[in-house]
C-alpha cells in the first residue's frame, strides 16, 4: 500500500496553544542507527546509513547515533556480527551529515579505548558510554580518555528501573566526577511507569544538575515511550533519545517523530521539522526496517518482567532452537534479573524449560 505524504499547504495547525508549557529547549538524539541495529540484527548497509543520516539531518535532528547495537566492538559471535563494519558506518554518517553531530556508543568490556580513538578519527564527535546502572565506576577511564581527546561525553545508566532514585543519583555522581557531561536515565527494559521515570530523573538532576545535563532514553515495551519521555523532560531531562518509527530493540524506542509533534503542541523547542521527519519516517526509515517494531507477547513480557530490550532476538533464537516459549524465557530472565552481557543465560533458560513439563513451566512463569 502506498501512502500519500502530508500536504504542507493544506496542513493547518488547529490545536490550542493556550495550555502549552513553553520554555523547554530539548536536544534530541536519534538512535535508529544504533538501537535499531538490534532490530535489524546488525545488518545495515552503507547505503541505508547514508540515506537515513541524510533524511534525519534534513529534518534538523541535532544528534545521530551510529554503532553496532551493542556498541563499539559489539560485532561478535556473542552479540551478532555486523554486515558492514561499524567504523565504516560512522565514517559514512559523518561524511553525510551537514549539521548533525555523530554519536557512538561503547560499553566498557565490549569496546576498547582504541575503538573510541578510531570512532573519533572517523568523524564521531560524541562518545556515549553505557554501564549497568550500578557499575558506573567501570566507565571512569573511558570518560577520562574521551575528554582528553576533546570528545563530548554522555553516560548511560542502563536498566534504571532496577534501582531506586537515590542509587541512580550516586551512580550519576561517579560518572560526572570521571568527566562525563551528561547522564542518561536509561529505561532499557521499557519497564518504568510515568512517576517512576520522573522520580529517577529528578533525583539525578538534583545530584548533578548544576554540573552536567540529564537525559532520558525510553523503550516502548509497555507502550509508554512518549509519555515517559514527556514526564522525564518535565522533571528536568534536556537531552532526549528516540528512534524514528520506534526503530530500536524490543518494541522499539520512543518514536522520535511522535515526540517532536508532542513537543510542538507543548511549545517545547527541538529544532526538528515535524513534517519533514514524518516524511523521513515513511519514505526512508520504513523501507530500511526488516519489519515494524511490534508491541506483542514477547515485547510486552519484556516491559512487564523488566528484561533488557536487546535480549529480544536472542530469546527468540533460543525459543526456536530448543522448541520452548520465548515469552517464558523472558519471564525467567526477568526473575533472574539478568543484565546485558548475560545473553548466554537465555540458552541455559531454554534448556531448563525444555526439561520441564507444561504444568511445571506454567508454575515457573507464574512465579516470575
Ligand atoms: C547494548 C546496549 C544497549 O542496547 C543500550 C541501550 O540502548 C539500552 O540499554 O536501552
Ligand atoms: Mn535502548
Amino acid at each position: 500500500m502506498t501512502t500519500t505524504p502530508v500536504d504542507r499547504d493544506t496542513l493547518t495547525r488547529t490545536w490550542s496553544q493556550t495550555d502549552a508549557d513553553s520554555g523547554l529547549d530539548l536536544r534530541l538524539t536519534d538512535t535508529c542507527l544504533r538501537d535499531g541495529s538490534h532490530h535489524k540484527r546488525h545488518q545495515f548497509t552503507a547505503q541505508e546509513v547514508h540515506d537515513i543520516v541524510e533524511a534525519l539531518d534534513d529534518s534538523g535532528v541535532p544528534v545521530i547515533e551510529v554503532t553496532h547495537g551493542d556498541g563499539l566492538g559489539g560485532s561478535s559471535f556473542n552479540y551478532g556480527f555486523s554486515r558492514t563494519p561499524e567504523q565504516e558506518l560512522i565514517t559514512i554518517a559523518a561524511e553525510t551529515a551537514k549539521r548533525a553531530k555523530i554519536a557512538f556508543l561503547m560499553l566498557p568490556g565490549v569496546g576498547t579505548k582504541d575503538d573510541i580513538r578510531a570512532a573519533q578519527d572517523n568523524g564521531g564527535q560524541i562518545c556515549r558510554i553505557a554501564t549497568h546502572c550500578t557499575e558506573a565506576d567501570t566507565s571512569r577511564q573511558h570518560f577520562g580518555l574521551a575528554r582528553e581527546l576533546g570528545l563530548e561525553t554522555v553516560g548511560f545508566l542502563m536498566m534504571s528501573h532496577t534501582q531506586p532514585p537515590e542509587v541512580l543519583a550516586q551512580q550519576a555522581r561517579i560518572m560526572v566526577e570521571a568527566g562525563n557531561q551528561c547522564v542518561y536515565v536509561v529505561d532499557s527494559a521499557g519497564a518504568l511507569v510515568m512517576e517512576q521515570t520522573a522520580d529517577r530523573v529528578a533525583a539525578v538532576v538534583a545530584e548533578i544538575g548544576h554540573e552536567a545535563t540529564v537525559g532520558f532514553h525510553g523503550h516502548e515495551n509497555l507502550g509508554l515511550g512518549v509519555a515517559n519521555t514527556v514526564i522525564a523532560a518535565r522533571a528536568g531531562a534536556t537531552q532526549i533519545d528516540g528512534s524514528v518509527r520506534r526503530f530500536g530493540a524490543g518494541a522499539g524506542n520512543t518514536p522520535l517523530e511522535a515526540f517532536v509533534g508532542v513537543c510542538d503542541k507543548l511549545g517545547w523547542k527541538t529544532g526538528i521539522d515535524f513534517l519533514t521527519i514524518v516524511d523521513a519516517s515513511e519514505d526512508v526509515i520504513k523501507p530500511a526496517m526488516p519489519e515494524e517494531c511490534q508491541l506483542d507477547r514477547m515485547t510486552l513480557m519484556m516491559g512487564y518482567a523488566g528484561v533488557y530490550s536487546s535480549f529480544l532476538k536472542h530469546a527468540g533464537n533460543a525459543a526456536e532452537r530448543y522448541g520452548v516459549s520465548g515469552a517464558k524465557i523472558l519471564l525467567e530472565a526477568g526473575r533472574r534479573k539478568l543484565i546485558g552481557g548475560q545473553e548466554d543465560q537465555l540458552i541455559d533458560i531454554a534448556l531448563m524449560l525444555q526439561k520441564l513439563d507444561q504444568t511445571e513451566q506454567d508454575k515457573l512463569a507464574a512465579n516470575s
